[in-house]
């Protein structure tokens, strides 16, 4: 393996349960110092491609290299470079935080005590698991998957059944390790945590890969549209829409009393910002709203089954 060779290089990976397709043909790439999601609807495959990569599962067809090994046939080597923590993670309710440190200690170990410290949890090194709270849980399956300074970490649901607070709490520490430059695969639902942590979304469905990209990509891609809403003085909304259903890229305007709604693709926002200018003042109410990337995906997963064979993408990501 080179130094520009992916860390994962997935191509072609199929997997059935009982005879059913559940991963169907996917390609995947994730480079080094790279954080990648893998998005979708419940029983798109995610899981079960997180689990071959990490050789729990054997895949039926394809390749997979995790760091140029084969994580079947090479997993022996593979497993202390690979730190994850999965779905179905739990620890004994009664083992203290500084046990589960030791007892997950390997050959390649760093300092547990200044892991824990990095995460916020130093001060629980005596709490028994039973005891800690959800976000703490989930940090401390962080601590233990970066225990023994693995070269890919994959995450799966790691903020599920989270409240808000403990959620920015784990978004934190997983930013920590992007900045670090650990390679991550992190499999999730939360649309938002995928925007902030991910530089590489990939948009699954039916086992599939839909389209892969930036956030913003996705959203430039498959929900391009951008509202933008405003109050005119009294009287002078009615004047204004012929003008502003005349701006490139409006494709609607809507009225309700002063209160006015233009809609189209992005260009609307800064052909309806100079027209606001050019009548020299900006209403104080002036308002944007841009699709986000649950938008995006929503609008892909709606879309038939054969639109994605149009999109000219590369979807490994490969540059
Ligand atoms: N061990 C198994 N035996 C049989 N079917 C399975 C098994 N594991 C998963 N499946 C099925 O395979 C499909 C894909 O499941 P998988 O968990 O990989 O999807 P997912 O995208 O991770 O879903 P979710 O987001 O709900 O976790 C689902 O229909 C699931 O019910």
């Amino acid at each position: 393996m080179t130094s520009t060779d992916p860390v994962v290089a997935v191509r072609g990976l199929t997997k059935s349960y009982d005879g059913r397709v559940v991963v169907d043909h996917l390609d995947l790439d994730v480079r080094a110092g790279e954080v990648v999601g893998l998005i979708g609807a419940n029983g798109a495959g995610k899981t079960t491609a997180v689990e071959c990569i990490q050789g729990l599962r054997r895949p039926d067809g394809g390749t997979i290299r995790v760091l140029g090994l084969d994580p079947v046939r090479d997993a022996g080597t593979l497993r202390p470079l690979i730190g994850s923590q999965l779905q179905s993670s739990g620890l004994p309710d009664r083992l203290r935080v500084a046990e589960a440190v030791e007892l997950f200690s390997g050959r390649r170990a760093r300092d547990g005590d200044a892991l824990l410290e990095r995460f916020g949890l130093g001060h629980r090194r005596r709490y028994a698991f039973g005891t800690m709270s959800g976000g703490e849980r989930q940090r401390l399956f962080l601590v233990l998957a970066l225990l023994n300074q693995p070269r890919l970490v994959i995450l799966d649901e790691l903020t599920q059944g989270l409240d808000p607070a403990a959620r920015r709490e784990v978004w934190s520490a997983v930013s920590q390790l992007r900045d670090a430059g650990t390679t991550v695969l992190l499999v999730t639902h939360e649309l938002d945590e995928a925007e902030e942590l991910c530089e590489r979304v990939v948009a699954m469905r039916a086992g599939q890969v839909l389209d892969a990209g930036t956030p913003a990509e996705l959203v430039a891609r498959h929900a391009s549209w951008a509202t933008v809403r405003f109050a005119l003085p009294a009287g002078r909304a009615a004047d204004a829409m012929a003008t502003l259903r005349a701006l490139p890229g409006v494709t609607d305007v809507a009225r309700h009393g002063d209160q006015v709604t233009v809609h189209g693709d992005r260009a609307v926002i800064a052909h309806t910002g100079a027209w606001l200018l050019g009548r020299g003042r900006v209403p104080n109410d002036l308002r944007v709203e841009v699709p986000d990337l649950e938008t995006a995906l929503l609008a892909l997963l709606d879309a038939p089954v054969d639109a994605r064979l149009d999109a000219p993408h590369d979807l490994t990501g490969a540059a």
